[in-house]
């Protein structure tokens, strides 16, 4: 895949090709003597370059079945494949980034440093790394701010930060859990903003973590909606707003007020549920 500002010929938007296909998946956590049954019997593909968003309400398993993708989390049972190979507990897999709901820059690096921290251990030369960091930095309005230190920025501009942190080695799959939850609206907005037109360029396959309707709806191609703990996949819906989209406008349009209405009520129910538990 070429660096965000060089690829001269966007991909093909999807193909019906899996590239993250997870096979009954289930996790139960022990704490303190008692078994927590978090996750049960999830199953779902999403295709190359298609942007899922998995939601549901707090604690309803979302960040569980992401961290067992990013292999973070060892599964109770089930499988996950990545391009048709099984990922493997506690390694990375080649060509997936992660994006946290917390920004995680090094405080003692600079916001280029810190940009570039991945392409440092991938063992790429001064020269490129200093171009791509500065596309990255473009791509995400922080030029003037590469030597800046990260208590500098607002939390905003760090999350940007963060986010080209794990875009600069171009992965092919980004997993993201909550990356703007952290964030005021409008901040979030122009987050959406800056990702939908790198997503626009890159077609990544993306996984995204949410518990926001309004995101997931601005975001996703499918929305896979999880039921209150044990998490369960509750309904997938379609979303099929044209691209490319305004994060803004997009909210303005009576479509988007209809799939907010029908999902809404659904997952309504499920923040009910999980008050009880
Ligand atoms: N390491 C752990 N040890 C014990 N229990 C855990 C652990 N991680 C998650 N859980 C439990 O598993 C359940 C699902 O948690 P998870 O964080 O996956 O939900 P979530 O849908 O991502 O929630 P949120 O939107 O609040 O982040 C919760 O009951 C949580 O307490």
């Amino acid at each position: 895949m070429n660096a965000p500002t060089r690829s001269p010929t966007p991909p093909a938007r999807t193909s019906d090709a899996d590239r993250i296909d997870v096979k009954g998946l289930s996790k139960s956590f022990q704490l303190a003597g008692t078994s927590i049954e978090a996750v049960r019997d999830v199953s779902f593909s999403v295709r190359r370059g298609e942007f899922v968003a998995l939601l549901g309400p707090s604690g309803s398993g979302k960040s569980t079945v992401l961290n067992m993708i990013a292999t973070l989390v060892k599964p109770s049972s089930g499988q996950i494949l990545i391009d048709g190979k099984p990922v493997i507990a506690g390694k990375a897999t080649p060509g997936v980034g992660y994006v946290f709901q917390r920004d995680t820059l090094f405080p003692w690096r600079t916001v280029a440093d810190n940009i570039g921290y991945g392409l440092q251990l991938a063992g790429v030369g001064d020269a490129e790394r200093k171009e791509r960091v500065a596309t990255c930095l473009a791509q995400a309005g922080l030029q003037g701010f590469g030597d800046a230190y990260p208590s500098a920025l607002s939390g905003g501009m760090r999350q940007r930060a963060a986010l080209m942190r794990t875009l600069v080695v171009e992965p092919q799959v980004l997993l993201m859990d909550e990356p703007f939850g952290a964030l005021d609206t409008h901040t979030k907005i122009d987050m959406h903003e800056v990702l939908l037109r790198i997503w626009d360029r890159e077609q990544q396959t993306v996984l995204f973590v949410t518990h926001d309707l309004g995101e997931a709806l601005t975001l996703a191609d499918r929305i896979i909606l999880f039921s209150a703990r044990p998490g369960q996949i509750k309904d997938m819906f379609d979303v099929d707003f044209a691209r490319p989209r305004d994060a803004v406008k997009v909210r303005e349009t009576p479509r988007y007020a209809e799939l907010f209405q029908h999902i809404w009520h659904s997952l309504g129910e499920e923040f009910i549920k999980g008050r009880s538990r």
